[in-house]
């Protein structure tokens, strides 16, 4: 048998035993391999294995590649760090620039990334200008975020081959592993076109519909009854929207069926609270991790027995028929075919595109809901006026999307919660493709990622008068004293100084559709329900941040009945 030098080979192991030669036969002094290739047919190949492998030995070298990978990733982090800081030199940096103090950075961030005071102060003391903060959310570990309209405006000229809205928003919620690497190869997935264009253009003849799904869900979700009742508000919501939603997306029956809701409710909470989490993983990891927890792998294979016969049909329908028959369903499969490449037009795709439009729009819409029902408890001075408006409106124009675009002191009720809590405290994140120039003459570095500081933007005292304080009618008295430019300060506007839904070429296709279905939902609320907060509560229930994104408070009650 061959000679093992340096240790036996029970002992320390055929991996470690660098100096142990071949078993097969006293002569043969080839070196075994970590990993050992089938051409080599020694007889004793395999004796060298079991005879070499023990427990600890394996624990060992395991612990010293890991330890070796990690070391491999800290020194290339280093370097891609210190590579960007002085690429970014001349941009000044808030806060820490030393690599080393990564954990207490990162654990910074996660529990105050949303920084009021540092945005504010940013935005107010250096108006259209750029600083740097250290974060775990970007490649790397830098994130340039501007402050005033002249950024917002650089941002929202450019191109996307410049600045990519998927590329950056992709790393910031974990697209790439989570979604099991789906849209890798393409910087705009064409489910952007099919809300852009077809969902827009489609909903408002769908409206009845949605109506309709409203009037069930509320009343599943909130009770009907004559006495005061406690509701855990956002839960009730999630449920709403997502049926709503399903409505327009799915249709009947499927929208109200509870294995396929229970999927996308659970989708949505888990995706975002994975997408969060997976920002504060190293880089090597992400793929193994995307691979064993990702939600969206998970709900594919939970919906495949429910969706995969629909879609079989509907495209042998397609096949047969071309686009345009006259049965030809108006929801989200044909709104998403009309726009498919033909590589695309595959069962697996088609329902990952409708788990991808549910997690983009269930989540915002809700969190956006949600904001609005508890300012509205707490601000109860202003449920009289919106339900006059509210009847006066539906009189005149029935229940339809014309009516919505009418209600113009919910619209700046809405859009005023929405300015004071928003989805998040940065919007407009953008990869830089190319080296990218500010108008003040400012380079971006190619693999930088870029933003707005947009909560300090929301507060910011040069566009909003007492920014601090609620005014639910703040964008009506702009719509009223801005002469011809009444149509600017709605919801669905894209303005510098509003970013809830982006700006530029990546804004939210959506928008359009998220306005009128949380318009719908809160009038069928007002006109149906009393509410008011729970017993001793007399503010809006505190929120919780993770990282950069706003969570409403997901356990905070609200008090319902019948309206009186
Ligand atoms: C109040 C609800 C919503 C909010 C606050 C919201 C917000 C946003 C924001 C901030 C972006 C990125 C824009 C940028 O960086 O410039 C975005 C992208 C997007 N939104 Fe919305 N959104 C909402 C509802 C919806 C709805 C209802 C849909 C679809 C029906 C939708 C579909 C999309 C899509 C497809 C993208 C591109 C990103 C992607 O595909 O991952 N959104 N949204």
């Amino acid at each position: 048998m061959g000679e093992a030098t340096g240790g036996g080979p029970t002992e320390y192991g055929y991996l470690l035993n660098t100096k142990a030669t071949c078993v097969c036969s006293p002569s043969c002094r080839r070196k075994p391999r970590l990993f050992e290739p089938p051409s080599h047919k020694c007889a004793g190949y395999a004796g060298i294995i079991t005879l070499s492998f023990s427990p600890r030995s394996t624990m060992i070298s395991i612990g010293a590649a890991l330890a070796g990978i990690v070391l491999l990733w800290f020194l290339r982090s280093w370097y891609e760090f210190e590579v960007m800081k002085a690429k970014l030199r001349a941009i000044p940096t808030v806060g820490s620039s030393n690599f080393f103090t990564y954990p207490l950075v990162a654990l910074r961030f996660m529990m105050n990334g949303h920084n009021m005071p540092l945005l504010s102060r940013m935005t107010t003391q250096h108006p259209n200008s750029a600083f740097k903060i250290r974060t775990p959310i970007t490649p790397s570990g830098w994130l340039v975020l501007g402050t005033g309209h002249q950024f917002v405006e650089d941002l929202r000229r450019a191109s996307t081959e410049q600045l990519s809205f998927f590329h950056a928003a992709g790393y910031i919620l974990g697209a790439p592993w989570l979604n099991g690497n789906r849209d890798a190869d393409t910087s705009k997935p064409h489910h952007f076109d099919a809300v852009r264009v077809s969902l827009t253009r489609s909903f408002p003849s769908r409206f009845e519909d949605i109506r309709d799904e409203i009037e069930a869900s509320v009343s599943d979700s909130f009770g009907l009854t004559q006495d005061w009742n406690e509701i855990v508000l956002f839960k009730a919501l999630v449920s709403v929207v997502t049926r709503t939603s399903n409505r327009l997306f799915v249709g009947l029956p499927l929208c109200r069926d509870k294995e396929f809701l229970q999927i996308l409710q659970t989708l949505a909470i888990k995706r975002a609270v994975a997408g969060n989490a997976f920002q504060f993983l190293p880089g090597f990891l992400k793929p193994h991790f995307g691979r064993l927890i990702s939600p969206i792998a998970t709900a594919i294979k939970q919906l495949e027995p429910i969706l995969t016969p629909m879609i079989r049909e509907r495209l042998k329908q397609e096949e047969a028929m071309g686009p345009d028959w006259p049965e030809r369903p108006n929801d989200l499969l044909s709104w998403i075919l009309e726009c498919a490449p033909p590589h695309k037009r595959t069962v697996d795709d088609l329902i990952f595109r409708i788990i991808v439009l549910n997690f983009v729009s269930v989540h915002t819409t809700s969190v956006t809901l949600t904001n609005a029902i508890f300012d509205l408890a707490a601000h109860p001075e202003y449920i009289q006026p919106l339900r006059d408006e509210m009847e006066g409106v539906i009189k005149q124009n029935g229940w339809s999307k014309d009516a919505m675009s009418k209600m113009r002191k919910l619209d700046s009720f809405v859009k005023e919660s929405s300015r004071m809590r928003g989805i998040g405290s940065i919007a407009m994140a953008r990869k830089v493709m190319s080296d990218f120039a500010l108008s003040d003459g400012t380079v971006i570095p190619e693999g930088c990622t870029v933003a707005i500081a947009s909560r300090g933007l929301h507060y910011d005292p040069e566009h909003y008068d007492n920014p601090h304080e609620f005014d639910g009618y703040r964008f009506l008295k702009m719509r009223e004293s801005d002469e011809g430019e009444e149509m600017k300060h709605q919801m669905i506007s894209l303005e510098h100084d509003f970013l809830l839904f982006g700006n530029g070429r990546s804004a939210c296709p959506g928008r359009f559709f998220a306005v009128n279905e949380a318009k719908t939902i809160i009038s069928h609320i007002v006109l149906n329900y009393d509410i008011k907060l729970p017993e001793g509560a007399t503010s809006h229930p505190d929120p919780r941040w993770f990282s950069s994104s706003y969570l409403p408070n997901s356990a905070a009650h609200l008090v319902v009945r019948k309206r009186q």
